[in-house]
């Protein structure tokens, strides 16, 4: 059955001015494109030629929207009901910006308050261009009776098919909170939605959606600390001088005091008292002096509390500078061209968890519940189960912001399951400076669970246990020596 094609037809599209209100443009439109649009989508299906003729009329409000154009407006009170018949629209909650869902062609939305006529309970947004049938109440009421009942049958349809998808995605994420096994709490396990007010329970992207919007927003991400890109430069040119990396920092009196107070602790044992940031770099050389003032500059970054994750100020830091000194002790044994990479990918192993810190304090319901249940899971894997993904693989994503080399990226991205990364030995010595810090987090506070050592890292770094106490000894000793504690998480 071919669609009668309407007599005129006009397209109204909506832009933002200056002042961000709504003008409108109006444009001819072929009647026939529209008419094909309708006849294809399955929404239309039980509907005659005569009747989509009707919908069609000139009376028809058709509207074209442009990418990130609002078409509605959370807690508004228009009343009007879209249906989409072409383009991709994404519904979104204001409080916390959590995506509710991705609406496509033959998609209806605005039904809510189409029918309750209480206020919008979501935003709408079109995420590329669209092109949306708006019907306000008068065009409704001008239908034919049969035809209403029609659109009244397809929303019921679509509520319906919405409620199975709210009851999947609790499923689904209950299942990826423990493989089936993991009950969600008592506040989680409600329904997620009512359709007749708010949400009561927070309906969270999935990992992939979660991915792709970190990714769209690294601008926000934090930026490489000025004084560690200055020694990264400075560190490429083999003639670099530990007088030039002094004067980096020498306009900075807290980086001088705790260079002076590194080069006065018993870690490096100096003879007589170091005074001078000269004399402390030419005491330590380019490579350590470089280290020092990079793990230094990193603080800003890597010592900021993390509610998330339950870090106080300075805990993440004080681990990062362990698994630093640690990796690159284990370098020096193993792999000595790679001491510097070692040395950077240990500091910054954890980096991921900067990025993912809001979305675990989102989520901390579904991440205290998971400990209550399995006690002696890690962070790594409760991030596995809850979010789809661990940090470590969020880290790449700030690397390549950061313009690191695609080695070190690698080492971050894989210390936790180093055997997915062959023989890169990076990530193995990553991977075994993270376990062995881990310890010395254990011994320091007891409820942190204990990491356990790869299979393949082991044969790949056979390490005896003198070897070992050493290399844990001395990264100790070098934490304690800059930070003036010893690692805590
Ligand atoms: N979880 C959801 N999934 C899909 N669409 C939704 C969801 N929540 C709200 N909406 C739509 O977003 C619209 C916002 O305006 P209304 O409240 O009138 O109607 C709402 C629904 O059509």
């Amino acid at each position: 059955m071919t669609p009668a094609a309407p007599q005129k037809f006009i397209l109204d599209e909506c832009r933002s001015d200056a002042h961000g209100d709504q003008v409108k443009t109006r444009m001819t439109v072929n009647p026939i494109d529209v008419a094909a649009i309708i006849h294809r989508l399955a929404f239309f299906d039980t509907f005659t030629a005569d009747e989509k003729c009707q919908i069609t009329s000139e009376d028809a409000h058709f509207r074209m929207y442009n990418p990130g154009e609002l078409l509605i407006r959370q807690g508004s009170s228009d009343r009007s009901l879209f249906i989409i018949l072409s383009g991709n629209v994404a519904v979104t909650e204001s409080a916390g910006g959590t995506l509710l869902a991705v609406l496509r062609a033959g998609d209806i939305f605005g039904e809510m308050a189409f029918l309750t006529d209480t206020r919008r309970t979501a935003n709408v947004v079109a995420r590329d261009a669209v092109i949306a049938l708006k019907l306000d109440h008068l065009l409704f009421e001008q239908l034919s009776a049969e035809v209403r009942e029609k659109f009244k049958d397809k929303i019921i349809k679509k509520l319906v098919t919405r409620l199975e998808t709210a009851n999947k995605e609790l499923t689904r994420l209950s299942v990826m909170a423990g493989n089936g096994t993991f009950q969600m709490p008592e506040t989680v396990a409600a329904p997620a939605a009512s359709f007749s007010g708010k949400p009561e329970v927070p309906v969270f992207e999935s990992g992939r959606e979660l991915i792709r919007k970190i990714v769209s927003h690294t601008a926000s991400l934090p930026a490489m600390p000025e004084v560690m890109i200055k020694v990264q430069k400075l560190i490429q040119l083999p003639a670099t001088t530990p007088a030039q990396l002094a004067k980096i920092i020498e306009t900075d009196p807290s980086m001088v005091a705790g260079i002076l107070k590194v080069a006065n602790s018993a870690y490096y044992g100096f003879r007589g008292k170091v005074s001078t940031i000269q004399h402390a770099s030419s005491l330590f050389g380019t490579r350590r002096l470089a280290e020092l003032i990079t793990a230094m500059s990193a603080g800003g970054v890597l010592g900021r509390a993390m509610d998330g994750y339950g870090h106080k100020a300075g805990d993440m830091w004080r681990h990062s500078i362990l698994v630093a000194c640690t990796a690159s002790e284990i370098a020096a044994i193993v792999a000595d061209d790679i001491l510097d990479s070692a040395y950077m990918a240990g500091l910054l192993h954890d980096i991921g968890k900067i990025i993912l810190d809001p979305y675990v304090r989102e989520r901390k319901v579904l991440f205290d519940h998971y400990f209550s249940t399995y006690p002696e899971k890690t962070i790594q894997e409760a991030e596995g189960h809850i979010l789809g993904f661990n940090h470590a693989v969020i880290a790449a994503i700030l690397c390549e912001k950061w313009s690191l080399p695609k080695s070190i990226a690698f080492g971050i991205r894989n210390h936790h399951q180093p055997s997915s990364a062959g023989d890169h030995l990076l990530s193995h010595i990553v991977h075994f400076a993270d376990y062995l810090s881990g310890q010395t987090d254990k011994e320091r506070n007891g409820k942190v669970p204990a990491k356990s050592l790869d299979d393949a890292t082991r044969s790949i770094i056979p390490l005896d246990p003198d070897m070992i106490e050493t290399i844990v000894k001395k990264a100790r000793q070098y934490t304690r020596s800059l930070t003036g504690r010893l690692a805590k998480r």
